[in-house]
């Protein structure tokens, strides 16, 4: 078996949410709970990566490692959330996922985890014709690319894809209903979710 390690990126500020997403519910779980599950039949070792304020509230909900941002790249988006967890480790791969796509589940990591291939440094979903560099795996060989970026200032993940070898893997390879890839950003977004799952 490959051995991966899974980050939940939860170092972001939820500002347009409002409170913390992490820990917004969805059918009483919390959504980094969601990821937690999705990923944690995939992974030898798993970090939630979030910033210092909300350290605390993590270890009362979970067991799970709980880290933060390096702090030279703190607040830096994404990419110091990833970066910070290569850091921990010599794994080839790192499997990414964010704390805020609470339908995700352990089936559509189960096949993105087959599509790792070492020919490529990121396999990353691109179902139905949307780049999520949020869903899939790193390879370990990425992090100089990656700090090279952040001391840069150049934050956003597209730069990285742009100079790596990316698998995006799409509808064709397997099937997946769009759900799964469903982001909350704000407050009414949630509010529609909360009403769908009652329906
Ligand atoms: N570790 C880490 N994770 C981050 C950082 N910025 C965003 N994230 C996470 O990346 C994912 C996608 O980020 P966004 O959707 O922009 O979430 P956000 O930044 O909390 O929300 P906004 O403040 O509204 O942009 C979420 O799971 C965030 O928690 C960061 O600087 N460090
Ligand atoms: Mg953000």
């Amino acid at each position: 078996m490959k051995r991966i390690v899974g980050a939940i990126l939860a170092g972001g500020q939820s500002r347009r949410f409002g409170s913390p997403k992490a820990f917004a519910k969805q059918n009483g779980v919390y959504f980094f709970q969601r990821a937690v599950e999705a990923l944690r039949p995939f992974v030898q070792e798993l970090y939630i990566v979030s910033h210092p304020a909300l350290v605390s509230r993590f270890q009362q909900e979970t067991s799970e490692k709980v880290i933060v941002d390096e702090q030279v790249y703190r607040g830096q988006g994404p990419l110091a959330g990833i970066y910070t967890v290569m850091k921990q480790t010599e794994a080839e791969w790192i499997f990414v996922l964010p704390c805020d796509m609470p339908y995700m589940r352990a089936s559509t990591i189960g096949n993105m985890v087959s599509y790792i291939d070492a020919s490529f440094d990121i396999v990353v979903s691109a179902h139905f014709g949307r780049v999520q560099p949020l869903v899939g795996a790193y390879h370990h060989r990425v992090i100089g690319d990656i700090e090279r970026l952040l001391k840069a200032g150049n934050n956003r993940m597209f730069w990285l894809l742009e100079k790596s070898r990316v698998r995006y893997v799409k509808e064709e390879d397997f099937f997946e209903d769009e759900r799964v890839f469903r982001n909350i950003n704000r407050a009414a977004e949630y509010d529609d979710i909360v009403t769908e799952d009652m329906l």
